[in-house]
């Protein structure tokens, strides 16, 4: 296999919203969890995006994590590998898009690596350096309260000044709408200025063309999908890769019981759980209990267990913001994080003992949990649900074929766990 491009994504919903954008501008495209083992039999394609669960921990072992996963990208093939990042830029001063950025940048040669989260479907724009998540400046959006790396900073000049060891500069709106050239010589002109990084500006998807035409000049480049959207477009107009009609794998039906597993706490995914609380049986899990109690993960599986044969169910650890900063207060913000994925991570498991085989997971931390315990190797990409959520196919499953769906807390409509399990039925 010769891969035309190679992906390295911080998180496992983010990976799926990437392999998703990819596959839809015609890439035949997997999803790894971290890099295969050689056994593992995967089908042609022209992208490899290799999910890592790397946004939250140490920044060293993230940045050993990624350039393990850039090695064995290009190995096979990938002249250009995109690190991908949140939309929403989800980091802290510490890192650790700045620390993977000056490692891959220097592994890969470069002078100055463009970097844009900009994603237009799904509201992210970025007009002078600063970060809209709607119509909202990204220190202003629900952002703000993120439980793991809450964003204040709109300015991703100075928020990737703070985390990279190199200077950062800006590639303007101005710039990018006079197309992939000028991007090129404005890169160039950063670089001579002794710039690690360039933060580039996009709003509309002709801003992505360009920014993607450009980028592939380089070997590496950082962003979320639409940059993806970006890359694909610039391989297939070069003629690098041919455009393949979107093969979404429906595959068998999938029987047994269906569940959803909530552990983001973004205000979207607290009015999906809301809404569809009308219409299914919705346990909210005690986070104070599953803090102190080791049976509470045994007591959700009996509530389900008494359900799922009627019934899809949600059990969700999901709070406010005020409930989460005080749990974080009383026991660490670590903690918390890794408890509660912890136990969501155990209660999938014992979902799958019990014959789940449909499975949606809202939170990018969370679904990392959920997956690396159900030990699933790699994904096919089939239906699109909403902007940035496909239905996922595992691949190599020990527990025979199961279908997933990793959403971003921030994504989807209200009505999103119903939309899901009606097309993942
Ligand atoms: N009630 C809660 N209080 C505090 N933290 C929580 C609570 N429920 C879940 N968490 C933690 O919040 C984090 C949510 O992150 P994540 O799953 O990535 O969601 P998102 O996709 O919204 O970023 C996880 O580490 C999860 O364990
Ligand atoms: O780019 C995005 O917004 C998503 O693909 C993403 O990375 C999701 O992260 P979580 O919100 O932590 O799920």
């Amino acid at each position: 296999m010769t891969l035309s491009l190679g992906c390295i994504a911080d998180d496992y919903t983010g990976a799926s919203d990437l392999a998703n954008t990819l596959a839809k501008e015609g890439l035949r495209t997997i999803q790894t969890i971290g890099i295969p083992t050689d056994d593992l039999a995967l089908p042609e394609v022209d992208a490899i995006v290799v999910s890592l669960k790397i946004r939250s921990i140490a920044a060293s072992e993230a940045v050993e994590r990624a350039r393990a996963s850039d090695r064995w990208l290009r190995e096979r093939g990938a002249d250009h590998v995109m690190y991908k990042i949140c939309s929403t830029f989800d980091s802290t001063d510490k890192g650790n898009i700045g620390p993977v950025l000056d490692s891959l940048r220097a592994d890969a040669g470069e002078t100055t690596v463009l970097v844009t989260p900009a994603f237009p479907q799904t509201g992210r724009t970025v007009y002078q350096g600063n970060l809209f998540v709607g119509a909202a400046p990204l220190n202003e959006s629900p952002l703000k309260d993120h439980p793991l790396n809450p964003m204040h900073d709109a300015n991703l000049v100075r928020v990737l000044a703070r985390q990279s060891a190199a200077a950062v500069g800006l590639v303007d709106l101005a710039i990018v709408a006079r197309g992939a050239e000028a991007i090129v010589e404005r890169l160039a002109r950063l670089a001579s200025d002794g710039n690690g990084a360039a933060i580039t500006d996009a709003v509309f998807e002709s801003d992505l063309e360009a920014i993607g035409a450009a980028a592939l000049r380089q070997r590496l480049s950082i962003g979320a999908s639409g940059l993806g959207l970006g890359l694909a477009r610039g391989l297939i107009a070069a003629g690098t890769v041919r455009r393949h009609q979107r093969t979404a794998v429906y595959g068998k039906p999938v029987a047994g019981p269906a569940a959803v597993l909530a552990g983001s706490c973004s205000q979207a995914t607290l009015k999906q759980i809301a809404n569809a609380e009308q219409t299914m049986p919705v346990l909210r899990l005690d986070p104070e209990k599953l803090m102190n109690r080791r049976d509470e993960a045994q007591l959700a599986l009996d509530w389900a267990a008494e359900r799922m044969a009627r019934t899809p169910v949600i059990i969700a650890s999901s709070s406010n913001p005020d409930d989460v900063s005080r749990l974080q207060t009383r026991y660490g913000r670590d903690a918390v994080g890794q408890v509660i994925e912890r136990s969501l991570a155990a209660i999938a498991e014992g979902l799958v003992e019990r014959g789940v085989r449909r499975l949606i997971v809202a939170g990018g931390e969370t679904s990392g949990a959920v997956v690396d315990r159900l030990a699933i190797p790699a994904f096919q990409l089939g239906q699109e649900i909403v902007a940035g959520v496909p239905v996922l196919h595992s691949i190599g499953s020990r527990h025979g074929d199961m279908v997933l769906a990793l959403k971003s807390g921030n994504f989807g409509g209200e009505s999103f766990f119903a939309d899901a399990l009606a097309i993942m039925a």
